[in-house]
């Protein structure tokens, strides 16, 4: 491994352990595993508490990758559908750690680079808390701007006409997924659909626009927010990589629990060995 590679690494790492030791409690039951490269340091960082600490959890996946790494670490899976019922509605997680592809200054994010982001969005909504684990290449200050394309989760069949219906909204070359090196193909989910990687410029915050909510999507710039409904108003998207709207601490406030999409902190490993953390303000 390059030395490059190798601090990225280590970046992730030290996100990871610093999350989960800041906001895994003995007391929780029901935990979010999400998907991607830093996760594997999630799991890592639970199994070294030991049986005594999370002997009682119960670990849900956000596809196949998750479900291996929690059967792999011998933790006990459930599936998200499995919750129990309290008061006749399914127990909430207690956390949810995922990874993220770009963060920006509001906690906002794209996921889906590992097109396992309608899951990741079920299992991060369930949950009464949402920790994001990223390692510095993540962090900026609005979507679209290092990782320049959102990932969406569409049925095959309806691709070619969501492609459309993309290119009208401004997004010039939206591409369906391929599975190569690896397939053949299109890039097929966990829930055998196609990914659509469509380029957007950089998303404008709502505190961007100033109250001149009007301008937003204007001459192809979108305000996150906005974007995300028109997105997902296109029949034939099932799901999109964009986490907008409010956190878990939040949606208690706004009586929305069971709704909520952002993290409450993200873990930032950096090149120097020290861990960024971006909370919610
Ligand atoms: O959204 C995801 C998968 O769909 C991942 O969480 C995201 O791509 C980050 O992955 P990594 O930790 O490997 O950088």
């Amino acid at each position: 491994m390059s030395s490059a590679a190798e601090l990225v690494e280590s970046a992730k790492k030290l996100a990871a352990f610093q999350a989960v030791d800041e906001h895994l409690l003995p007391s929780h039951r029901f935990v979010g595993i999400g998907s991607g490269s830093t996760v594997v340091y999630v799991v890592e960082a639970i199994v070294a508490k030991g049986p005594s600490f999370y002997g009682a959890m119960s670990f849900i996946p956000t596809g196949s990758q998750s479900k291996g790494l929690i059967r792999a670490a011998g933790l006990t899976l459930a599936n998200l559908d499995e919750r129990p019922l309290v008061d006749g509605r399914l127990v909430q997680l207690d956390v949810c750690f995922d990874g993220a592809d770009e963060v920006d200054d509001d906690l906002n994010l794209i996921k889906g680079g590992g097109a396992c982001l309608f899951q990741e969005k079920l299992v991060a909504v369930a949950a009464k808390k949402f920790v994001a684990v990223a390692d510095y290449r993540k962090q900026s200050s609005r979507l679209c701007t290092k990782w320049k394309t959102i990932p969406i989760e569409v049925l095959p069949l309806a691709a070619p006409d969501v492609l459309v219906r993309l290119q009208a909204m401004g997004s010039p070359t939206p591409a369906i997924r391929t599975g190569l090196p690896s397939k053949a193909g299109e890039c097929v989910t966990d829930n055998g659909m196609w990914i659509i990687d469509a380029p957007f410029p950089p998303l404008l915050l709502p505190k961007d626009l100033a109250g001149e909510a009007e301008g937003a999507g204007k001459d192809g710039v979108w305000e996150i927010n906005r974007l995300a409904r028109e997105l997902l108003s296109i029949p034939g998207i099932v799901e999109i990589g964009l986490f907008h709207g409010f956190n878990g601490a939040e949606a208690v406030s706004l009586g929305k629990e069971g709704q909520a999409q952002k993290p409450v902190a993200a873990y930032f490993g950096t090149a120097e060995g020290t861990v960024d953390v971006q909370r919610a303000k």
